[in-house]
């Protein structure tokens, strides 16, 4: 079935670590994020867009070749482009950082071409309490693997929600690959 699909060990304990630290030098943008979203009862995370943090060009590469297996072995979507900036969510416990039912297509120009979501989980699964991602692609609800390093793939039309972080911060990196409309 198309639902959800694991890549465990898609990077390394360090290589997240190496991946947090960075993100953490570079500035947040949540004024961005309230100004396209102001409803914070759906969102509330600091966002970080890796195209604007030196030295992330492994990373993405890394994300590609995992695009491209996923893609072929279990969704077989017709996919052309990575046409957004990855993106690292925090949420922080001391805000109750969640994002609430959604699913990633969205009524923009390339929001709408979204076919892929794939999100990599940084943080230690220790580390923070809440902040379980959730899939539902029936009428059950499947909780995504929360070890670090680990990439859940899923279709971008699938409901999703990220439960409210209760202690710690999590960190998570999304990215999205595009194509035509489904037909
Ligand atoms: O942080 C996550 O696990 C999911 C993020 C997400 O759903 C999104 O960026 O659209
Ligand atoms: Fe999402």
């Amino acid at each position: 079935m198309l639902s959800l699909h694991a890549v465990p060990d898609a990077f390394t304990t360090s290589e997240c670590e190496l991946i947090i630290a960075r993100i953490s030098e570079a500035p947040t943008d949540e004024a961005l994020l309230v100004g396209r979203n102001k409803d914070h009862n759906l969102r509330k995370a600091e966002l970080v867009w890796t195209d604007n943090v030196v030295g992330m060009e492994w990373v993405m590469e890394r994300l590609i070749e995992i695009v491209r297996r996923s893609n072929r072995d279990r969704f077989e979507f017709d996919l052309c482009e990575f046409a957004e900036s990855p993106q690292v969510a925090i949420y922080k416990s001391s805000n109750s950082g969640h994002f609430a039912w959604h699913s990633d297509i969205g009524g923009g120009h390339t929001s709408g071409k979204r076919k892929l979501t794939l999100v990599l989980q940084l943080s230690g699964a220790d580390t923070y309490e809440g902040g379980n991602l959730e899939i539902m692609p029936g009428a059950q609800i499947l909780t995504a693997n929360r070890a670090q390093g680990c990439i859940s793939v899923f279709p971008s039309f699938t409901l999703h929600q990220v439960t409210p972080v209760i202690s710690g911060i999590r960190y998570s990196m999304t990215v999205w690959a595009h194509g035509p409309a489904f037909r």
